[in-house]
């Protein structure tokens, strides 16, 4: 384990078996369509890769990039979008792939600016949860884990840009960003 890690909260094992089951449930609820997954950069990535692996019907990706800016580190729930989708979403089937649901502004925007470009369906997959932080009330109907209220790390989540490469999820020592 890495030395900036407290503890492995997800294995790596857990994490591959659990994105398995989620790709083989969204095969089955959109058997006979095609799927848009729209994958949210950066934290997503990694998840994204290896959920669409596991997803047999016809997928196309697309990606967006945002940024949340507020007072301190704390969202303010203003979002920007940075890279908005390279194309029209009307009428397609949309999931917006997640790699964690925290206060759930950023889910909670994007989830109101495609809607807007009037997709056929629109879902929510993420990796994490972590309900006890919700502010904002947002739907998630694929979750790969509820989380309890720590800092976790790996698997495409970051703090400070680094970590995103564990093949695993970890919870980060409070003195490595206190
Ligand atoms: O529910 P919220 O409180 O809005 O937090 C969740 C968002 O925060 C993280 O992204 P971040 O802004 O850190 O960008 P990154 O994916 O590039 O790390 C994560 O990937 C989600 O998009
Ligand atoms: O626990 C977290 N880790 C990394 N990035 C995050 N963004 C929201 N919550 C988290
Ligand atoms: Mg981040």
């Amino acid at each position: 384990m890495h030395p900036d890690l407290d503890k492995v909260l997800i294995t790596e094992q857990e994490v591959q078996k659990r994105i398995r089951e989620l790709g083989e449930q969204i095969s089955c609820d959109y058997a006979g369509k095609e799927i848009l997954v729209v994958g949210i950069l950066k934290g997503a990535a990694v998840f994204l890769a290896d959920l669409v692996r596991y997803i047999s019907i016809p997928v196309y990706f697309d990606f967006m990039a945002v940024s949340s800016y507020g007072a301190g580190s704390a969202s303010s729930g203003v979002v920007r979008i940075l890279k908005d989708l390279d194309r029209p979403i009307e009428g397609r089937h949309v999931i917006i792939v997640e790699d964690i649901v925290d206060t759930g502004l950023t889910l909670n925007y994007l989830v109101q600016s495609l809607q807007s470009r009037n997709p056929a369906s629109l879902k929510v997959c993420t990796l994490l949860d972590k309900p006890e932080r919700r502010v904002a009330k947002v739907k998630v109907d694929y979750n790969g884990f509820d989380i309890p209220d720590q800092f976790v790390v790996g698997y495409g989540l970051d703090y400070n840009e680094r970590y995103r490469n564990f093949p695993y999820i970890g919870v980060l020592k409070r003195s490595v960003y206190t």
